[in-house]
């Protein structure tokens, strides 16, 4: 299986269960594996065989730019969801991360794995 692997993306949103994360955006730290449908690109050299990571990244920021999620789990189920739907990817991973979000600690967070149901 194939995967495509974007690290340490920063995306900003309106995330939190408190008032003041309600307003206020924050940065998070995205990890995403995603698993291809086929191998094609790497015989044809050919960006239309391929899932565009530039294209993922963009729209993730973009969809997280539009919304308040409560919860680091909801917010990834939200983009696995879109990875799997917009992407057609068959698999994905996606962990999510929080910056300094607590104290003594650089940053926390979900990991999870979804699949596509056929
Ligand atoms: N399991 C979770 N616990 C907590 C979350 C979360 O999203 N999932 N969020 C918060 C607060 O928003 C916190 O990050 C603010 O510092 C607390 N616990």
């Amino acid at each position: 299986m194939d995967i495509i692997f974007i690290r340490e993306l920063k995306v900003t949103t309106l995330i939190g269960i408190y008032e003041r994360e309600k307003h206020v955006p924050q940065t998070l730290q995205l990890d995403l594996d995603i698993a291809l449908p086929n191998s094609r690109a790497c015989y044809s050299d050919d960006i239309n065989d391929a899932l565009d990571y530039a294209k993922v990244a963009q729209h993730i920021q973009t969809v997280l730019s539009e919304g308040h999620f409560s919860l680091v789990e909801t917010l990834a189920e939200h983009i696995a969801q879109i990875i799997l739907k917009d992407f057609n990817a068959p698999w994905v991973k996606v962990s999510v991360a929080k910056l300094q979000a607590i104290r003594n600690c650089r940053m926390v967070g979900i990991s999870i794995e979804r699949s596509q149901i056929r």
